[in-house]
């Protein structure tokens, strides 16, 4: 096939399976909302959640209609006017269980190789660190960078702490995989050969990286899963960050504004996942991760 065809095949292909993640994700998306509304309608039932009919909770799921909610719906044993905070509790387990067994479903897009980024404290180091804590298999990069370390980090564990010039000699052998300048302060980059070393092992990788970099891991290696990570809301964005506590005033709003940024660019990545709860964001990226052993939507506590 000519080099010009087997380019454009090869496009064709990548935005195929974009496509398909993209359907994918969009129902995994609305099953775990569901399953969000229904947790918090039963912790408070006075919520706007609680009184939420659950045949309304059902058909925001693509896909399901009336007629088919009104069949799950007898097959829950639950009356067609029931709210969801008026279930009693062997309608909420049954309920809870169908939810997390459809999104437990094995559709979502699986990678080796997936991307983390997110604006600023959004969590992308801690649940990077959970992941890591609790799926050795999978290898998390460790990038070079130049800022100086925070206290409690590491050097080797949490970054390769170098100079400038250290920096630019790596950049000269052609160390990275990617680098960028990240918040208009310092350099950050993605020593390659650990990770051209674990993929042909077998393992799975993960990369916590900004938007720039991500950008270039997806041309560099396509068939890189892009994961973007999402607050709650703005405002737990921000306390998240001043509540770190880690960066003067300064370069807090200089992380804002890459912020603002970055959250503008959240649909170029395949797949979005809210960091409510750190074990749960770090347990969706593990599903989209291909590691032997992880556990299942389903036998999630
Ligand atoms: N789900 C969560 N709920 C509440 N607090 C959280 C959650 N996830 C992370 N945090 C807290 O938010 C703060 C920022 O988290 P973290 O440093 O992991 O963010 P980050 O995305 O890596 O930030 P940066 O890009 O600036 O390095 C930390 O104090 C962390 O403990
Ligand atoms: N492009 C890259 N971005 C990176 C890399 N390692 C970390 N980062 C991102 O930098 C910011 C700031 O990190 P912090 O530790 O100073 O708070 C954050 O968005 C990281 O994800 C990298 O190798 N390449």
């Amino acid at each position: 096939m000519p080099d010009v065809d087997r380019a454009a095949a090869g496009r064709a292909a990548i935005a195929a399976r974009r496509a398909r993640a993209a359907v994918k994700q969009a129902v995994h998306h609305r099953l775990r909302r569901a399953l969000d509304v229904a947790e918090t309608a039963w912790a408070d039932p006075t919520t706007p959640e609680g009184s939420l009919r659950v045949r309304e909770l059902l058909t925001s799921i693509p896909g399901i209609g009336a007629t088919r909610v009104a069949r799950i719906m007898a097959e829950l044993g639950i009356a067609d006017a029931k709210r969801v905070g008026g279930l009693g509790s062997r309608q909420r387990e049954r309920l809870r269980e169908w939810l997390e067994a459809r999104e437990g479903a094995p559709s979502r897009p699986v990678s080796r190789l997936v991307v983390l980024a997110g604006p600023t404290a959004v969590g992308k180091g801690t649940v990077s660190t959970y992941i890591r804590d609790h799926y050795p298999d999978v290898l998390l990069s460790v990038s070079a960078t130049t800022r100086a370390p925070r206290p409690g980090e590491v050097d080797g564990e949490h970054y390769y702490f170098v100079t400038d010039e250290d920096f630019d000699a790596m950049i000269e052998r052609g160390d990275f995989l990617e680098y960028a300048t990240v918040h208009n302060a310092s350099r950050y980059g993605t020593p390659r050969p650990p990770i051209d070393a674990a993929l042909a092992q077998g393992r799975s990788v993960l990369l916590e990286i900004d938007l720039q970099g991500a950008r270039a891991v997806r041309a560099a290696m396509p068939e890189a899963l892009l994961v973007f990570l999402l607050p709650p809301s703005w405002e737990e964005l921000v306390r998240r960050l001043t509540g770190r506590g880690t960066e003067d005033a300064a370069e807090q709003s200089r992380r804002l504004d890459t912020a603002r940024i970055e959250l503008a660019a959240q649909d170029e990545f395949d797949v979005k996942v809210v960091n409510r709860d750190v074990g749960r964001a770090a347990q969706e990226v593990v599903e989209l991760l291909a590691v032997p052993g992880a556990p299942s939507a389903r036998t999630r506590s």
